[in-house]
């Protein structure tokens, strides 16, 4: 037990690690503190090296023990029950998502648990609807061979993943794997242990066999995390975090040569044309600046706009990030939470200071709001624009994750594909244009895994996600998502 665990109220809720269908305890506790207001949310058991091997072997033996041979309608008929499962217990998920992100309530509602729901739903129809690769071959002596590849599960999957979209973000890497036949060992961010626990139960409802979907908790050096991508009996490794953590875990799973899916940072632009529906795309910029507060991988943090219309672009964004309301998640008004923790937030402001000492002008933000009340403990912060930087400042070439953006002008298409592709991130974009034939243009020579045109975070779950240079290796979703969670063999038959 922690120190901290002495003076915790008799009732703060205690997350265990879930292995092998049963509650864990771990080696100590640490405390999962609120964003909101600071108050304490839960303690939570962090999982030793130990627990992290239980965890591991748990997972082996489901898989040996039927759930990798289990047919294909089988257990697409078990994802699918998952998907009900947590449909009847949605209020649950979005109270403890809720508890642990401080995001609004309405949020957690139509993007996070809705989510998780889907995404179970679509990798069971994925693999009830995935064929074999096959090839007739004709041989240089006037033979005919048939060749075919089956494809069988990965192994035991280590999926870690962070804290800004925590449940959806779990299930888009579990619902596949599952649906090909793996066992996983998860783990969350320290930041919110709640929901991973809490599907541990679902899991179990719906009739998922024990040792197929394990949690364990705790950080990442030195801990849980480490402790995971280091086990010689993990099969691969699927991760959602920052570029730095990849390439950590990239040289920890070296040594036993693993395979690794990575969706990382982004320093995603979006290009303003000075033919677009303005409105359109002011409210469109608004979403994809601050949705979430900024902490989604997706969120747009350069913004290029065409000089015509730079001031009403720059003005029509300043009053949206003016009317955004930060507040309580439960209050329905409530359009903004605050950033995870204080020291997300600690690193959001040293970019803000970064941003002034490069010569930016703050169109608005760029501080900590006056909340009042028990808020003021909260690790809120203010919607961020800046302008008069350009793309040799720090602030517009790393990653920040929070409420900012800056605005920089441009004059030719030309010179907003260099601007937008001058970056060492790979991940998404958006176009704002009214001419169709331009979009499509743009869009394609952005050098992005996702790029939009007149829309941000449209998502059709069967399609490729993810994203190149620091943003990550290998896609997700659909049929990609079945590539890496599978190993082919191929048959050859002679004829
Ligand atoms: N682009 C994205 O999707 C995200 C970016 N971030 C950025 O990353 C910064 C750091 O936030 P973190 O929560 O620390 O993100 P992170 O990427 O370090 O953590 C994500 C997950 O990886 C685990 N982890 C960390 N180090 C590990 C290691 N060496 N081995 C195995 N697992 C490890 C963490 O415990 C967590 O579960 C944030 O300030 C934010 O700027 C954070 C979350 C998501
Ligand atoms: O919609 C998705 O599948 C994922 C969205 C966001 C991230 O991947 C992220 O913020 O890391």
């Amino acid at each position: 037990m922690s120190s901290s665990a002495a003076n915790a109220p008799a009732s703060t809720p205690s997350v265990h690690n879930f292995i092998n269908g049963s509650y864990v305890a771990g080696v100590r506790t640490f405390d999962k503190v609120s964003p909101v207001d600071g108050s304490l949310v839960s303690q939570v058991q962090e999982a030793g090296r130990e627990t992290v091997d239980e965890a591991v072997k748990a997972a082996r033996r489901a898989l040996d023990g039927g759930w990798g041979r289990m047919s294909v309608a089988d257990r697409a008929r078990l994802l699918r029950r998952v998907a009900d499962r947590i449909e009847e217990r949605f209020d649950d998920f979005v109270a403890a998502e809720v508890a642990d992100t401080g995001k609004p309530e309405a949020m957690a509602r139509a993007l996070d648990v809705a989510r998780a729901h889907a995404n179970f739903r679509s990798f069971a129809d994925t693999i009830s609807a995935t064929g074999l690769d096959s090839f007739l071959t004709e041989t240089a002596d006037g033979g005919r061979a048939l060749n075919y590849a089956v494809r069988g599960p990965l192994g035991v999957v280590a999926v870690i993943v962070p804290w800004n979209l925590p449940l959806l973000l779990l299930t888009w890497k579990v619902a596949p794997a599952l649906a090909c036949g793996n066992a996983v060992v998860v783990k969350p961010s320290e930041e919110t242990p709640a929901t991973a626990t809490l599907l541990g139960e679902v899991m179990a409802e719906a009739g998922v066999p024990d040792g197929v979907y394990n949690v364990v908790h705790g950080f990442g050096p030195d801990s849980a995390g480490e402790c995971l991508t280091t086990h010689p009996g993990i099969d691969g490794v699927t991760f959602t975090g920052e570029s730095k953590t990849g390439s950590a875990i990239m040289r920890a799973v070296a040594p036993l040569v693993r395979p690794v899916s990575f969706e990382l940072g982004g320093k995603n632009a979006a290009v303003v044309f000075s033919d677009a529906d303005l409105e359109r795309t002011v409210d469109g910029l608004a979403r994809s600046v601050f949705t979430n507060t900024g902490q989604v991988c997706l969120c747009t943090e350069r913004v290029y706009i065409q000089r015509e219309v730079f001031d009403d672009v720059a003005a029509g964004l300043t009053e949206r990030a003016e009317a955004l309301r930060l507040g309580r998640p439960e209050d329905p008004a409530t359009t903004t939470g605050p950033l995870i923790s204080q020291a997300h937030r600690e690193k959001v402001l040293s970019y803000a200071a970064l941003a002034r000492q490069e010569g930016a002008t703050e169109l608005t933000g760029g501080g900590i709001p006056a909340m009042g009340g028990d808020l003021d403990g909260g690790a809120w912060m203010q919607p961020t624009l800046w302008t008069g930087l350009d793309n040799s400042a720090r602030t517009l070439r790393e990653e920040v994750f929070g409420p900012v953006a800056a605005l920089v002008p441009f004059d030719t298409e030309e010179e907003a594909v260099a601007l937008a592709n001058d970056t060492d991130y790979g991940l998404a974009s958006c176009v704002w244009t009214s001419n169709l034939e331009r979009g499509h243009r743009v869009a394609q020579r952005m050098r992005v895994g996702m790029s939009w045109v007149n829309t941000w975070y449209l998502r059709d779950l069967r399609s490729p996600f993810g994203g190149s240079g620091l943003s990550g290796i290998g896609r997700e979703g659909g049929a990609h998502s079945l590539h890496f969670y599978t190993q082919p063999t191929n048959v050859c038959v002679q004829l």
